[in-house]
């Protein structure tokens, strides 16, 4: 017996929604059509909605093993489903870092107990990210990691990052850049070194400490041949460099967060509210305007949350000593259907295409897709009703985002994940 999903509507060629239904057998999606059988079939009502292919988050903080307080795999798992993500690659910045194959099978096991989404553990590119020494990439990649990062610090060393490139050249692993030269910070600085940062008399994280990573690591990319991807992209110069990058035939891709496409510096409250404190950080407004360039020239690659939970206690400390990060899974889709292709910035088509099969393709899953055959991955998105966002009833444990309250359409109703309902909206 498989499940029908049944009554709803595929984005076509034109871009145009038309009614459809899939059958999903056996984990896979087995037929698609304008009406299919329901004999023999479970039939589930999508009541109108689009179905996508679902949604693939390569930038994701899962806190599990050794900070649970803020989030366990688990409790980011359900998010993410409720989020409308099924696949979601977790950062190493744990407590043991996912510097080793016991810890990359422990999250592994946690994800499989759960049952949710499909979690696929990064693995560190130095030990307990310290800098100094890789960790041992044939073994991790043999454990099953996504890549290899160190996110949530940036690799000071230019010669270990070429070393850490060429090795993970040779095994076929893409790399991932946290892009940050700490020589470029001043301590307890917040915001972006811009015209907010020095009204409020704050210390600023410049551009720069992002942008001269990226060129070195471009560089580094072209000399060693291996996929080099950037994280949460923010200035218009590291934009600049990937373009350049692309143009010269480096193999180089990057994502960009929710929040830099939506917001900058100069959104942020007066009160400096700590939900508005991240890194990279809010940039300015010409800043945004060129990632959003940057989406629709294609030299940004895709979207990706870098959802960050951190508990309420921690960001109670003020804007000098919160610690960054805010969390993303259970609002970014919603937040860029009504922002971004509500408004007409971009097509409803390109911005699930951003979200599925752009970051698949660019570090090979195989999922992302929807057609008969692919794994039965699947979102169903309610782009007609409006709904405030409330922290109150997210399934992360984290609440800690700046776009409480905003009005959104957009909501992920119903998340299957190999042919399994993980999520249904009740
Ligand atoms: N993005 C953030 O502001 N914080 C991340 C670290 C990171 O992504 O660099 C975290 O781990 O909390
Ligand atoms: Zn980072
Ligand atoms: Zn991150």
């Amino acid at each position: 017996m498989g499940i029908i999903l049944g009554n709803g509507k595929l984005i076509n060629q034109e871009g145009k929604l038309t009614p459809a239904e899939i059958l999903v057998e056996d984990g896979r999606i087995t037929a698609i059509g304008e009406s299919i059988s329901r004999e023999g079939h479970e039939w589930v009502d999508c009541k109108g909605s689009m179905i996508s292919a679902g949604l693939v988050d390569v930038h994701v903080h899962l806190r599990e093993p050794g900070f649970e307080q803020k989030e366990t795999v688990a409790t980011g798992a359900a998010a993410a489903v409720r989020g409308g993500f099924t696949t979601i690659a977790c950062m190493p910045n744990t407590r043991p870092s996912i510097d080793s194959v016991e810890t990359v099978t422990y999250i592994l096991d946690k994800a499989k107990e759960a049952g949710l989404a499909r979690v696929i553990p990064y693995g560190a590119i130095t030990v307990r990210q310290l800098g100094k020494e890789l960790t041992d990439f044939a073994a991790l990649k043999e454990a099953g990691i996504f890549a290899l990062t160190d996110d949530g610090v940036g690799v000071q060393s230019t010669a270990m990052m070429k070393k850490a490139m060429r090795a993970a050249q040779e095994l076929g692993i893409s790399i991932v850049a946290h892009c940050e030269d700490d020589d470029l910070l001043i301590p307890g600085a917040a915001l972006h070194d811009g015209v907010v940062a020095a009204r409020h008399g704050l210390p600023g994280i410049p551009s720069e400490s992002e942008s001269i990573h990226v060129g070195r690591d471009i560089l580094l990319a072209e000399q060693t041949g291996v996929h080099y991807h950037v994280c949460h992209i923010s200035a218009k110069e590291s934009v600049r460099l990937v373009r350049d990058g692309k143009r010269a035939g480096v193999h180089v891709t990057c994502e960009v967060t929710p929040h830099h496409l939506l917001l900058c510096d100069e959104d942020i409250p007066e009160n400096l509210d700590t939900n508005w404190k991240m890194n990279p950080p809010l940039r300015s407004r010409e800043d945004r305007a060129a990632l959003i360039a940057g989406l629709k020239d294609g030299t940004i690659d895709m979207i990706a949350t870098d959802h960050a939970p951190h508990t309420a206690e921690e960001k109670a400390n003020g804007m000098d000593r919160a610690p960054f990060g805010i969390v993303g899974l259970e609002t970014a889709f919603p937040l860029l259907y009504t922002h971004l292709v509500e408004t007409g910035e971009l097509t409803l088509q390109k911005l699930v295409e951003l979200l599925t099969v752009k970051p698949a393709q660019a570090f090979g899953l195989p999922y992302g897709r929807l057609e008969v055959g692919a794994p039965a991955d699947l979102t169903v998105i309610d782009l007609e009703t409006e709904k405030a966002i409330d922290p109150t009833t997210f399934a992360s444990k984290g609440i800690n985002t700046p776009f409480s309250g905003w009005a959104c359409k957009g909501w992920p109703i119903l998340t299957l994940v190999n042919g399994k309902i993980v999520y249904q909206e009740v």
